[in-house]
């Protein structure tokens, strides 16, 4: 039997070995979600919503096991992995009530002799894919949305972080939401990706991860028309004009850029301040780092764990190395403690100045605790700098005068914007990018609509 290696990234310790699903096994499961379908999307709105409620109270019962679960195979600090549980929950709370408010609508007709009825309808069987950054927010936000709205689900998580997610899906069983309702299957990406976009049982793909993944997987939708729903890679911007409130954008700037050691699709990539406040703001930002600590997420004064492989380890390496040979100074970091040998990866908080856009950290994303720092001269710079990317998912900025806060977000190619907030993150608000950082919404009632087919009925005859 082949099976995957859960390791922990702060240790290289092995955690635990997961079962590949075979081929065989996935179809099978497909088949099932696929056929159980006819059923699940009978059941009634408020029968699914008990349901959700139920797995809800169930995954806080364990939030503490899934936590150290979490934290042992992502290597994210234990507080921040209890944060997560409560916001993987948040979403199966949301949708729990969203499932009951699928509205339809009537239609003043052309003439008397027709009436016009809206409806909705589940998608189908919907497949997910999910990264290992949020092993348990990611699928709650797929899966609830798509089992409140009738769908059948099957997920497939990150294969280096399965563990969570397996047992999300098992307290969804012990609490009555069927086998076939919610299914996950374990294995290689491409692999799996590839059964479930050529399936003709999946009606939607919907995926969290990195771009290239997310184009191809749009790619390979196409032959069965399939909906997609795309989260992709960001490069947020995180703009401070002359009028800010330094403490207030200092004590996001932390947020933004070091929640999960830099690992999140909407953490702030480029720092561009305006530069009359440019040296206060790198030396206040250096303090705040220099309190940071880094070690094994089970340690309780850990704020800073590992990064998740050695891939990644690299890619972040080889973007401070290359800023440093284009001119870029580093205020504190550059410290690393990695043995790829033994399996664990650390890279210290790092902080930049003096970076400059054709360095490669000014235009890929990082995904890491690097944050590189440059400067601006007037707010049509800023934008400019800031758009400059095919990435669109999140961006922040700081400013107390409200016309420069209004022009920026008009201004802004970004899906998510931060006006003195680097936290916007929430269960209840539409998430999700433009341009090449996805397709669609999730959380709000943005969310729901990604698992829902629109059936216009017009009846004559009257
Ligand atoms: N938006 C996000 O939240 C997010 C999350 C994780 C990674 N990323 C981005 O991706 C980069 C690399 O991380 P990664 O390699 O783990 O991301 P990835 O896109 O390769 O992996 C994410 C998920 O996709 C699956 N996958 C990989 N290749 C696939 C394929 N060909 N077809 C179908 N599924 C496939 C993986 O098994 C995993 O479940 C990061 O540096 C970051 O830029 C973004
Ligand atoms: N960090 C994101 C998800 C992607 O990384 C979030 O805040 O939900």
């Amino acid at each position: 039997m082949s099976t995957i290696k859960v390791t922990n990234p702060a240790t290289g310790e092995l955690v635990q070995e997961v079962p590949v699903s075979t081929e065989e096994e996935v179809q099978e499961a497909l088949q099932k979600g696929y056929e159980y379908f006819q059923t699940w999307k009978q059941v009634n709105a408020h029968e699914r919503s008990s349901l959700l409620k139920a797995w809800s109270a169930r995954i806080q019962e364990e939030k503490e096991g899934i936590a150290k679960v979490m934290t042992l195979e992502s290597g994210k600090p234990l507080k921040e992995s209890l944060g997560e549980v409560d916001y993987a929950t948040s979403y199966i709370d949301w949708y729990a009530e969203e499932a009951k408010r699928i509205y339809g609508r009537t239609i003043p007709a052309h003439t008397e002799a027709k009436r016009i009825i809206v409806s909705h309808q589940p998608v189908g069987l919907v497949a997910a894919i999910t990264p290992w950054n949020f092993p348990a927010a990611m699928m709650t936000r797929k899966a609830a949305p798509a089992l409140a709205a009738g769908c059948t689900f099957i997920v497939k998580p990150a294969e280096e972080t399965p563990l969570t997610t397996i047992r999300l899906v098992e307290l969804a069983h012990e609490v009555g939401i069927p086998e076939a309702a919610a299914q996950c299957v374990n294995g290689q990406g491409k692999k799996i990706g590839k059964l479930f976009t050529d399936s003709d049982y999946v009606r939607k793909i919907t995926f969290t991860g990195s771009t290239p993944v997310g184009k191809q997987l749009m790619k390979n939708s196409a032959d069965t028309v399939k909906h997609v729903s795309m989260e992709l890679g960001g490069h947020a911007p995180f703009i401070v004009a002359a009028d800010a409130d330094l403490d207030l954008a200092v004590q996001h700037v932390m947020a933004a850029k070091f929640r999960n050691a830099g690992q999140t699709c909407i953490c702030a990539n480029r720092v561009l301040v305006q530069e009359s406040l440019a040296d206060k703001f790198i030396h206040k930002v250096k303090e705040e780092v220099a309190t940071l600590r880094v070690g094994n997420g089970l340690e309780k004064e850990t704020q800073i764990g590992p990064v998740i492989n050695g891939k990644s380890f690299d890619k972040i390496v080889n973007q401070i190395q290359d800023a440093t040979e284009k001119g870029a100074q580093v205020v504190c970091g550059k410290e690393f403690n990695a043995n790829p040998n033994q399996g664990y990866f650390f890279i210290h908080p790092t902080v930049l100045m003096n970076v400059s856009e054709e360095m490669t950290i000014m235009k890929e994303e990082t995904f890491g605790p690097v944050l590189p720092i440059t400067t601006f001269t007037n707010v049509e710079e800023a934008v400019q700098i800031a758009n400059s990317t095919p990435f669109g998912l999140a961006a922040y900025y700081f400013t107390n005068d409200y016309r420069v806060g209004t022009y920026l977000h008009d201004q802004l190619d970004f899906g998510i914007v931060g006006w003195n907030d680097g936290a916007p993150s929430a269960a209840h608000a539409p998430f999700g990018g433009m341009k090449e950082s996805g397709l669609g919404r999730e959380g709000g009632i943005e969310g729901l609509d990604p698992y829902l087919e629109t059936k216009y009925l017009s009846i004559g005859g009257f």
